[in-house]
């Protein structure tokens, strides 16, 4: 049935964007536990309503590597769009608790963002327009699934004004203002893996010295980000886009990653949209072969674990 506000009831704050706060709540009829997104918007009831009958195709959203949807209502001033909750968090947070994220998780990872890109493509004919390490949760089956990619237009339109973010993962061609597509994501998905794999934001990008400290033996052991690394005063967000439209794009120091990895990143991040590898060249990269296999057992694994506890109750049953 539908959701209503009533229904629900606040847990806890699982975190604030730029333009959205995100609240683990109860639904009290179904006692499930869902993640409410509030997006503050002063729009037209005529507008709100359009943003609610458009953000219903989530309904048909259906992919692991995508995050369940509930339902959207409005209240006033706030659209409520009710997502699955997912328990392991963001990979933003992930990466700020372990510094850095290794490269076979981000096999993993890229293997989960590619094949949830090409769903919303092949299936929904849309792009996300908004990947980044935030965007992507896991949960604690080990499932990696994507959120917040742009299914409602009018939602896209009502905020596009208000939501400027601190860091930008946008393409070149997007900071520009000329079109930009599909193309656009896999930019922002090689950023995201840079950034994951090195430890911050990789523009302005880390010097030689900061990347060979990072790699380092730790000498306590524990993995402590070295002096000064990454929390040196960032660009403010303008000089950051003009040096992502002017200057060389980020990569990976070959002696620290595999070189199927530097090279996925490489297609990755070429600034000129005709030079950077597309989604079906992607899915055919040995990097992404490497791991695309492993991440089928993840999920024929859960499923087998699913089917094992139904027969085992199937079993209790009939012993009952
Ligand atoms: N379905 C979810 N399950 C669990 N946690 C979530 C879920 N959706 C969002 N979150 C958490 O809420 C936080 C805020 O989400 P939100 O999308 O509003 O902002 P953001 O993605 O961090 O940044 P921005 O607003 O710039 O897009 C995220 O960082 C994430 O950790
Ligand atoms: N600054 C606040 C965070 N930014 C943001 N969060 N969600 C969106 C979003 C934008 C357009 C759209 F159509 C959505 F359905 C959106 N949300 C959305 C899409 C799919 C799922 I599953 C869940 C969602 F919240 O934009
Ligand atoms: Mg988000």
């Amino acid at each position: 049935g539908e959701l209503k506000q009533d229904d629900l009831v606040n847990i806890c704050e699982l975190g604030q964007g730029n333009g959205g706060v995100v609240w683990k709540v109860r639904h009290k009829p179904t006692d499930k536990i869902m993640a409410r997104k509030l997006i503050y918007l002063e729009v037209k009831p005529a507008l709100k309503s359009q943003i609610i009958r458009e953000l219903k195709v989530l309904h048909q959203c259906n992919s692991p590597y995508i995050v369940g949807f509930y339902g959207a209502f409005a209240v006033e001033a706030q659209i409520s769009i009710c997502m699955e909750y997912m328990d392991g968090g963001s990979l933003d947070l992930i990466l700020k608790k372990v510094m850095r994220i290794p490269e076979h998780i981000l096999g993993k990872i890229t293997v989960a963002v590619l094949r949830g890109l090409s769903y919303l493509r092949e299936r929904h004919r849309i792009m996300h327009r908004d990947i980044k390490p935030s965007n992507i949760l896991v949960n604690q089956q080990g499932e990696i699934k994507l959120c917040d990619f742009g299914v409602s237009a009018q939602l896209i339109d009502s905020t596009l004004h208000t939501f400027i973010g601190t860091r930008s993962y946008m393409s070149p061609e997007r900071l520009e203002g000329t079109h930009y597509g599909i193309m656009s994501d896999i930019w922002s998905l090689g950023l995201s893996l840079v950034e994951m794999a090195v430890g911050r934001y990789p523009i302005p990008p880390p010097s030689v010295q900061d990347i060979d400290a990072l790699f380092k033996e730790d000498p306590h052991g524990c993995q402590s980000r070295p002096e000064g690394f990454g929390c040196h005063k960032g660009l403010a967000i303008f000089e950051l886009m003009e040096w992502i439209v002017n200057e060389a794009p980020p990569g990976l120091a070959r002696e620290h990653f595999s070189s199927d990895f530097c090279d996925f990143i490489d297609r990755c991040l070429k600034k000129s949209t005709s030079e950077r590898a597309d989604l079906n060249t992607l899915l055919n990269h040995s990097f992404y072969r490497r791991y695309e296999n492993e991440i089928d057992n993840q999920d024929m694994s859960n499923e087998n674990k699913q089917s094992t506890n139904d027969n085992d109750n199937l079993a209790d049953e009939q012993q009952r």
